[in-house]
């Protein structure tokens, strides 16, 4: 066994050694088991050492742990809860009914000592030792004992009691002390603690609200009476960790305490970004931060950290605040990620003419169901520029990250005009199709806008329906004065989508639907049409194939042709949905997967009515007034996020 060297198993098997004259102690089975493997990789050459493994895997008692562990397992995930927690008074009262009358005095005696939780089960096992009349009694009895434990257990009465106050806790000094004595449970304590640069002190750093404790800027004195004077935070914590049962603090009041508590802001707040505080290391407690999803609204209940704000989650039920990145934090985190635009080329869409016939494809015609304006009608050169417009966003997006938006609820009264549904996505993914089905299964409550053009008006088309014909002196004033949400040219003619075409529907009482690249969103993000983006994505290319299999596609760049989707179409589709989606996601209210049209429509639809239900809706605090409140402004500025 002295086996020595430089061999990378040297100390592997001069712990081998040690373990085998501890080969009878079950609790270093699972010790030796774990060793030994590791040891393999090293010695499997050396016949001793082969002889001692295999002994050892062969033991029994190795296999009985690995079935008691497998089990345990098993029944930690099956989580079980009591049923209730009075099942022994159950019995009780059913031996009562049953049993109980005529008992002798000594039996009635016994069943007071045997129904103890406590009673030992020995005492029962030997028949000879009781009256063999009253053995169905006893049986009886250790199952009512039993139930007694369970109900213990099911109440948690096996925590220890508070220990009472110690009568000199005030008079230690009446001003400045407190004890505070707290059970631990599972529950968190929702502190942190740090050391006080300036005083040495060790401090609660961080309370969160509505957690055990919430006493912010105490100082801390004793735990469990240990002086925690000249100690550090991590000295603390295995302090803590190892109390069992009451865990008691000897706290000073901080001075700062009211400060701190005046500045408790009431904000909230849609997160642009998503957090997982199990994927960061950074976090001073992961049981103390707040896990959320871009789209989720927050509200900030303490902001006066450059780095960790305090959150609550709306609709988590917990009404635990806990931490989250700070606005500040996010910044830089991005801040330091490379762009990637920088070093990756996007993949670009091919023009589609937007000068098809749509009707003539669908063969429904309803006005303003034109080919939209969204990415797919750009000529080439309009494509470059568009690239490079796209790049710069991105660079824009690392440097100014999206963080957090400040959020209002907004009850939608019935007088209120409906609010605009902006429906973005790749093109091909369906927009059209949905906005179409929409049309037509309320024509009376969902209407388009109908697109201006300065092109010549076809045999078939009419002012107003499929488009507003107008002269290229007009359409030029309507782009100087910022008529247009969104405009472009194709073969020498302007098309665009006009704001007063989309407030005119909206003025008719109905939804307006909108089709536009997630770039113009920013022309209607106002209080006026108070926007309700939904980006519609594409779903996996398996079901992308599935699903499109008699679709027909506008394809051809300079002609009307119709063709089946390609695989590469749907590569790009997918690219595109990926890329809108990083960039301009923080913009989207809901997200559809349009896999199964129908489905998807629904889905939409259902959607979309919910927004004229009292419901509370989460809208930009810009669009319900001017300026930031003064809560927010001092959590960060609103600048740039859009
Ligand atoms: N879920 C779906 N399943 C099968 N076919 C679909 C589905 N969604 C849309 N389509 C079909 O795919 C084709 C393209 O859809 P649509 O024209 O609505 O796309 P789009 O997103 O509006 O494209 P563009 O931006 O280029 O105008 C149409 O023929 C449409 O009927």
């Amino acid at each position: 066994m002295g086996h020595v060297g430089n061999r990378p198993g040297q100390h592997l098997v001069e712990g081998k050694g040690l373990m085998m004259q501890r080969r009878t102690e079950d609790r270093g089975v699972c010790k030796r088991l774990s060793a030994a493997m590791s040891a393999t990789e090293f010695h499997t050459d050396r016949e001793e050492d082969y002889r001692f493994l295999h002994s050892m895997l062969m033991e029994k008692k190795v296999h009985l742990l690995f079935k008691i562990h497998e089990r345990l397992k098993r029944f930690e995930m099956r989580r079980p809860v009591p049923v209730q927690e009075r099942a022994a008074s159950l019995a009780s009262q059913l031996a009562e009914e049953l049993l109980y009358h005529g008992w002798r005095d000594e039996v009635k005696e016994l069943l007071t000592l045997i129904s103890k939780p406590h009673f030992k089960m020995d005492c029962l096992t030997g028949k000879n030792e009781v009256d063999e009349q009253m053995f169905p009694i006893f049986t009886f009895l250790l199952v009512t004992s039993l139930l007694r434990t369970h109900d213990s257990v099911a109440k948690r009465e096996f925590e220890p009691a508070l220990p009472p106050l110690p009568d000199d806790a005030m008079e230690e000094d009446e001003e400045s002390v407190k004890i505070v004595s707290l059970v631990k449970t599972k529950e968190p304590l929702g502190a942190t603690i740090k050391k006080d640069e300036s005083t040495g002190a060790i401090v609660v750093a961080r309370i969160m609200r509505g957690g055990s404790a919430d006493k912010s800027g105490d100082e801390l004195k004793e735990v469990n009476g240990v002086s925690l004077e000249h100690r550090k935070p991590k000295e603390i914590l295995p302090l803590l960790a190892c109390s069992e049962g009451a865990v008691k603090f000897k706290i000073i009041p901080g001075s700062t305490k009211e400060e701190m508590t005046s500045r408790v802001t009431k904000v909230f707040v849609r997160a642009l970004f998503d957090y997982d505080p199990t994927e960061d290391p950074t976090v001073p407690c992961k049981d103390a931060a707040v896990a959320f999803k871009r789209g989720d609204v927050l509200q900030i209940v303490g902001a006066d950290d450059d780095t960790w704000w305090q959150a609550r989650r709306l609709g988590d039920g917990s009404g635990r605040a806990g931490l989250v990145p700070s606005k500040q934090l996010h910044e830089k985190r991005v801040a330091l990620q490379r762009p990637r635009a920088l070093f990756k080329l996007q993949n670009i869409k091919p023009a589609v003419p937007e000068d098809v016939d749509y009707g003539a494809i669908t063969g429904i015609r309803i006005a303003g169901l034109r080919r939209s304006f969204r990415l797919g009608r750009k000529s080439s050169r309009a494509r470059k520029s568009a690239q490079l417009r796209r790049w710069s966003s991105e660079i824009h997006g690392a440097i100014c990250p999206r963080t957090y938006v400040e959020v209002v609820p907004y009850h939608k009264e019935p007088k209120d005009r409906h609010r605009l549904i902006v429906l973005v996505g790749p093109s091909g993914v369906g927009v059209n199709e949905l906005k179409r089905r929409l049309v037509i299964s309320e024509p009376d409550r969902y209407g388009v806008s109908v697109p201006y053009t300065t092109r010549e008006k076809r045999r078939q088309e009419s002012e107003g329906l499929d488009y507003h014909f107008v002269s290229v002196k007009e359409f030029e004033e309507l782009i100087l004065n910022h008529r247009f949400v969104e405009y472009g040219q194709y073969r020498g003619n302007y098309y665009g989508s006009n704001l007063d075409s989309v407030q005119r529907v909206m003025a008719e009482g109905k939804v307006c639907l909108l089709d536009v690249h997630p770039s113009k969103i920013k022309h209607v993000y106002t209080s006026g049409f108070k926007p309700y983006v939904v980006f519609v994505k594409p779903p996996r290319i398996e079901e992308l194939r599935l699903t499109r299999r008699r679709a027909k596609f506008v394809c051809d760049e300079n002609s009307t042709q119709v063709r089946m989707f390609s695989e590469e179409d749907f590569e790009e589709m997918l690219d595109q949905a990926e890329m809108l989606d990083s960039r301009y996601g923080h913009l989207f209210d809901k997200v559809i997967v349009n896999g199964d049209v129908a489905a998807a429509f629904r889905e939409l639809k259902a959607d979309v009515e919910k927004l004229d239900e009292p419901e509370v809706q989460w809208v930009p605090a810009a669009w319900m007034r001017s300026a930031p409140t003064k809560a927010w402004r001092s959590c960060s500025s609103l600048t740039g996020w859009i």
